[in-house]
């Protein structure tokens, strides 16, 4: 009989931490599977997912190099609820295959699903043991974005309309990682939660 992984699902808003959160508990032995990074895999250059998104979208959303053009994508998945939905019914089956595989793949004692929409797209609670949400104050996170991406206010604004509530998320956790602070302050709660998982993850394992 092969272990079912103990699989942590790691959430927040955009810009909250989460691959901040993720580096450091990659760094203290967990298996990161990240499914940011499985959607700009499957929209690389001649990414799986392109044919299905230039046959929805044109040749608009298409780069010279085959790869999707985020920045038209991003201007019509977030100003238009109708094309986000038709993008992420193309994209979202496929992460969730995707990170679903990984998650049996993975071989280190507990797994961190990252997944920005954990809350909002129902299926990944089922698939998770423990939900732990990274969270700091709305603002905290449009600055964040502001300066990592050159993304202006209205931007970043009209991605989080599109993501729930703070406050659903929070009602959602079983445990917070407060992310207002400093990244050492991050470390210090993260060492926390990593002692906690290992220790779940090696119970419900029956070790
Ligand atoms: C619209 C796209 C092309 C914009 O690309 P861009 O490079 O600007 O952003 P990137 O993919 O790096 O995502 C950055 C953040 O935006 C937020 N975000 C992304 N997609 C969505 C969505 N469908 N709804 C709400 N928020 C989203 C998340 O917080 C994510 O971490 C891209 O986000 C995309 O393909 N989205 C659909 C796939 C998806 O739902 N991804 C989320 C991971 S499951
Ligand atoms: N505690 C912190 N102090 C200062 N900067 C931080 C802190 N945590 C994260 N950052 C920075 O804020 C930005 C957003 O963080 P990060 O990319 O980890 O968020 P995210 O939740 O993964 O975002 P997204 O939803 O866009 O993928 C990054 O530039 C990161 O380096």
């Amino acid at each position: 009989m092969t272990l079912r992984p103990f699989v942590v699902g790691l959430t927040g808003g955009i810009g909250s931490g989460k691959s901040a959160a993720a580096d450091l508990f990659r760094d203290f032995g967990a298996a990161i599977v990240d499914t940011d990074l499985i959607a700009h895999q499957l929209t690389a250059p001649h990414g799986a997912a392109m044919p299905a998104i230039e046959a929805a979208f044109g040749a608009g959303v298409v780069a010279d190099n085959g790869a999707l053009n985020r920045p038209a994508m991003r201007a019509l998945a977030f100003e238009d609820p109708d094309a986000r939905k038709r993008l992420e019914a193309i994209l979202h089956p496929m992460i969730r295959d995707e990170s679903e595989r990984q998650c049996r793949a993975a071989t280190a004692p507990y797994v961190i699903l990252a997944v920005p929409l954990l809350i909002e797209s129902g299926t990944y609670r089922e698939r998770v043991a423990r939900l732990c949400v990274v969270d700091c104050p709305e603002d905290v996170q449009v600055a964040r974005v502001m300066s990592r991406s050159g993304l202006d206010e209205h931007q970043v604004r009209a991605i989080m309309a599109a993501q729930a509530t703070r406050a659903a998320r929070l009602a959602a956790a079983d445990d917070v990682v407060d992310n207002a602070g400093s990244l050492e302050a991050l470390r210090v709660q993260v060492a926390r939660l990593h002692a906690d998982y290992l220790a779940q993850a090696a119970r419900a394992q029956g070790l």
